[in-house]
Order: C-alpha cells, then structure tokens, then sequence
C-alpha cells in the first residue's frame, strides 16, 4: 500500500522545525584560506596598516615605471611597428576586421593545401574564425605560453608534426627518385618484351616521357655512347608495348608525328569520339530533331559551330538508333568527320552525281538532302551486301533521286559517266579510326597498306574518267579516306595529278591540318596544302583525309591559277 496523497489544503498540517527524527546540525565549518579573505574583507586597518600599504603601493608603482623606462629603450623599433600595425587596423571598422581576418585566413589554408573548411552550418562564424585563428602556428605557440594544454591537443600536436616530418621525408624521397630515373635505363635485349605486366605500365611511360625529353634535346641530353637511332628504337618499343600496336604502325606513327603528339595521338585512340548525328534535312529542322529527342530524354547539343546539321549525343534514356525520329528519318548516326568530305564536295541541285563507295548510304544521304532531291545520285558500292543497306537508308532518309549499283568502281566508268561530281570514300587502312576498331593497332602490315593504295589509285583514276570536265556546275572529284597514312592519301593524289587532267583545288572546309607538300624525303605537289588532314588529338575527329580536285579538258590544259577558287555558287547550303 502506498502512501495517501494529500491534496486539500486544509487538511495540510503545517510542519514547522527540523522534525522529530531530523539531527541537529551544528555551526556550518569553512575552510582556513576562505576565512581569511572574508576576513580581510570585513577587517577594520589600523593607521599603521594605511601607512604601510601606502608604502607598499609606491614600491610598486616606482618598479613599474623603471620596468617601462627599460622596455620603451630595447623595444623603442618593435612598438613603432607595432602602433602603425594597430593604426592600420583601427583603420577598419569592427565590421571590416570580422570580413579582413577570415580572408586571411582562407589565404593560408590555400597554401597549405591540409585544413579543411568547416562544413558544419550550425558554428558560428566567431567560433569558426576563432577556429581558423588557432592553426596558425605561431599564434598556437602564443597559446601555449598562455594556457596550458590539454592531454589531448599536445598530443594532436605531436601528431601533426609527426605528420609533416613524414611528408616532407616522402617529398624529398620522390624528388630523389625522379633524379635518378632522369638518366633513361636501356634495357637488355631479354628486357624487351611484348608483354609487359601491368605494374610496370608506369614506369614504361615514364620511360617513354625521358626518352622523348631527350631526343627533344639530343646534343644536351643523351648518353654519349647511345645514338639517336638507338633511342627511336626504345621509344617505339615502349609506345608499342604500352599502347599494344605492331611494329609496322607505330613505324609509321612516329614518321607522321612530331615527338611532342605522339602520345598525345595514341592517347586519343583509347578514347571514343562523341556520338554524333546528322539532321536529315529533308524531313526536319536541326532545332526541331533536338527539340523532339530532349523530349525524349535524350541530352543533345549542336555539334560545332561549323556544320548546321551536326549534332552531339552526351547520353540518352533511349537507344538512339530506334527512336521514333530514327525510324522515320530524320536524321541519320553518323561521325562527324564524315560530313567533310560532302561538305567539300559541295553538291548543287540538279546535278549528276557519283558516290563510287557508297555503303552503307551515310555520305549518299546527305549528299542526296544537299540536292534537295533533284538531280541524279548514283549510289555505288562493289559489296552487295552492303549495297542493300544504301538502299535501306535511302528508303528511311526519303531520298527519291537515288540510283544504287553494285559495280567494281575501278571500272565503273566503262558503264556510265558524265557526271558533274564524284565522291570517293575509299576503303582504306582504318588508320584514323582506331578508337573504332582497335584491331587496326595489330592487324596492318606492308602489304595491307600496298593493297589499300593500289585499289584506291585505280578508284580514283575511274572516278575522275567518270566526270564530265565540261560541266557547267562542277567538273570535281573529292577524295577522302579514314586513313592518316601518306600512301593512302597524298600519295594517291599525286598518282592522280601525275596520270589524269586533273588539278587540287581547295576544299572549302574551313579547319584542318594542310596536306604533305614533303614527306620523309618525297615531295609532293605544292597545292597538295590545299588538302585537309583531321586528327583524332587535335580535333576530336576519327583521323581523316579530305582532297578536291578540278578535272580539265586535255585541249584546255591547266586553268589559270586564279580560276581554282570556287565559284560563289559552289558552296554548300545546310538549310
Ligand atoms: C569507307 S567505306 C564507304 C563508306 C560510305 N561512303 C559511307 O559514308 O557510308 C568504303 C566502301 O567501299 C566499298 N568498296 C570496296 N572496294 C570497292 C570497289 N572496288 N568498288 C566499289 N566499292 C568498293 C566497300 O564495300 C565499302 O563499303
């Protein structure tokens, strides 16, 4: 049973004294120390006591000033500096120095690259600068004259020392590491393998970096009994163990390359291009396809300021290649070095025009929305397989003036010819699309390339007898191949010039690197700049060759150098 709780106030009886059972305390006791001081207090001084005191007082204040006398003589420079320094900042106002001292602050965090800012919303800005204030360490010798430290904070102290000495000890370790390794190690013949464990990719590069640093430098930097060639020799055995390419083609890498790109290329091989479209401008407006596929989650953007069609795929919620835009033929998945080459080629309505090798249709097609679907296009290709796709594409894209062969193009004018213009795409090497076809890096040799290059010159030589140099329009042939080879390009055009009436003219493409004029030795024809070369390093383009040449009539002979330039007519229109 618990006890009743009494709540009616009446029946309250009123309690007084300590109880029946509560002990007497006695007087409460205080320590010595604290008796005293109260007493002091309360103690009534006598006049001997005032006189002392007095006495006492002027003993004191005669030391001060003696001890002020001493100080303002040592210290006379140092307080003169230091009154300026509390003029300037009495200069701010209160508010000012709040704002002044965090900056200053934030500089040295800056530096030092260690402190993190407080992320917590919930300190207060004073404790957060009074936070910022103690990592300085001099003010944090300040504090330790002036407080005593905790356990814990000297031993955080300790810590961070300790901290510093290690990453000191560590900088100074990887700066003597660097120093050693600057002289380049040649390895034994057994060294050199074509397989090279993953751990040791890093030191590979770093090999690659030192040998390029010194043939960048011969004279200064090599070693004096290694020869130049003996260093090209590493170097092109590091590149292809790194980057996983034969002989052959790092070969012809580093001939086309200055050392500096190099790496530079073979890196952006490893890397995709962007995916890219090209807005079909038979059925829609660049802006309404973005429109329409933002709407479809997909994040797009205009390729470049250099094509009014392109457009760039950052990423999207649905295939791109099935879209309901995709299926009825508004554009077409296309890289964008591939619109050069038409672009070049700069097809007029009601032309006759000839694309030698057409498969699967992409170049077709937009040659066939820059006609505006007039004219005739003939659509070529010797693999019928992939002929059937041209004829695909030509259905989707709504192209109505299209003819599609499956003929030999190094025949193809004992067929037909007369044309106004003529696209050769060339089948090629692949060389400028590694990033495509990694392949490419082991598969090419001598022989390959040899068989490339005679295809490609009796395609060209067809191409050009197909051309009617009487045309009023056009009279022109564009070359292109995905190829950065010289014997697939310039090469090829220079058989062309040497065995047809024909002559280079400018492409009209307003970037790109000039064509060879001089390569290892051989010498190309001077225009041959009129040409363009795009690389995958440089413009983020799959490495392609575009050139333009004007077919002449044998009793005109050449044209005068200022009929070259293209008419105002010969410019393509995009919209
Ligand atoms: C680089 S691809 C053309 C790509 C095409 N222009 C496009 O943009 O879609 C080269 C094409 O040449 C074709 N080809 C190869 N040898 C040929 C030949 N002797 N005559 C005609 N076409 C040929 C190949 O079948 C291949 O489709």
């Amino acid at each position: 049973m618990g006890r009743r709780k009494i709540t009616d106030e009446k029946t309250v009886k009123q309690i007084r004294g300590p109880g029946r059972k509560a002990k007497k305390q006695g007087e409460p006791t205080f320590p010595k120390e604290l008796i005293q001081t109260k007493s002091t207090e309360k103690k009534k001084v006598s006049s001997r006591g005032k006189q002392r005191a007095r006495k006492r007082l002027q003993k004191e204040e005669l030391k001060q000033t003696i001890k002020k006398k001493t100080k303002l003589k040592t210290t006379t420079k140092r307080q003169s500096d230091d009154d300026d320094e509390e003029e300037q900042i009495n200069g701010y106002t209160d508010e000012n120095q709040q704002w002044l001292k965090p900056k200053k602050k934030k500089e040295l965090f800056d530096n030092n690259g260690t402190e993190e800012e407080p992320m917590d919303d919930d300190v207060p800005l004073n404790d957060e600068f009074n936070e910022m204030e103690s990592t300085s360490e001099e003010e944090e010798d300040d504090e330790e004259n002036d407080e005593p430290k905790l356990d814990i904070e000297k031993q955080s102290k300790k810590l961070r020392e300790k901290q510093r000495q290690v990453k000191e000890r560590s900088e100074q370790e990887l700066l003597t590491n660097i120093q050693q390794q600057e002289k380049v190690q040649f390895p034994s013949g057994q060294e050199i393998t074509k397989e090279v464990p993953q751990a040791d990719l890093q030191l590979l590069m770093h090999r690659i970096r030192e040998v390029i640093n010194v043939l960048n430098d011969f004279k200064n930097k090599r070693e004096i009994n290694r020869s130049r060639k003996e260093y090209i020799d590493l170097l092109k055995q590091d590149l292809c163990n790194y980057y996983s390419y034969n002989d052959f083609l790092m070969n012809k890498i580093i001939e086309l390359f200055p050392l500096a790109e190099i790496i530079d290329f073979l890196e952006a091989n490893e890397v995709q291009r962007p995916v890219t479209i090209r807005t079909n401008t038979l059925k829609t407006r660049r802006r309404d396809l973005a429109q329409a596929l933002i709407n479809r989650g997909v994040n797009v953007d205009p390729l470049d300021k250099w094509t009014k069609v392109g457009l760039v795929i950052y990423n999207s919620q649905v295939p791109i290649g099935a879209t309901p835009e995709y299926l009825s033929g508004h554009y077409m998945i296309q890289g964008a070095s591939s619109f050069l080459p038409v672009m070049a080629l700069a097809p007029q309505p009601n032309e006759r025009i000839l694309d030698m090798c057409a498969a699967p249709g992409g170049k077709t097609t937009y040659i066939g929305s820059l006609m505006r679907n007039s004219g005739i296009l003939v659509a070529n290709d010797a693999n019928k397989d992939r002929a059937k796709a041209i004829i695909g594409n030509t259905h989707r894209l709504g192209l109505t003036n299209t003819i599609v062969t499956n003929l030999d193009g190094r025949h193809f004018s004992e067929h037909m010819g007369g044309f106004d213009r003529c696209l050769v795409d060339a089948p090629c090497s692949g060389t400028g699309v590694i990033a495509k076809d990694p392949a490419v890096k082991n598969c090419k040799d001598e022989k390959d390339i040899q068989r490339c290059f005679t295809a490609q010159r009796q395609l060209l030589l067809n191409a050009i007898d197909s051309i009617n140099e009487s045309s009023i329009t056009g009279g022109y042939i564009v070359y292109s191949t995905c190829s950065i080879l010289t014997e697939e390009n310039e090469a090829v055009i220079q058989y062309a010039l040497n065995n047809r009436p024909v002559k280079l003219v400018e492409t009209g493409l307003e970037f790109g690197v000039e064509g060879f004029t001089n390569f290892k030795g051989t010498s190309f024809h001077p225009l041959m700049k009129y040409c363009r070369r795009y690389y995958p390093h440089l413009h983020n383009l799959d490495g392609f060759f575009v050139a333009k040449l004007k077919k002449y009539s044998i009793k005109q002979g050449h044209k005068k150098e200022s009929e070259t330039t293209q008419k105002k007519t010969d410019q393509i229109t995009d919209d």
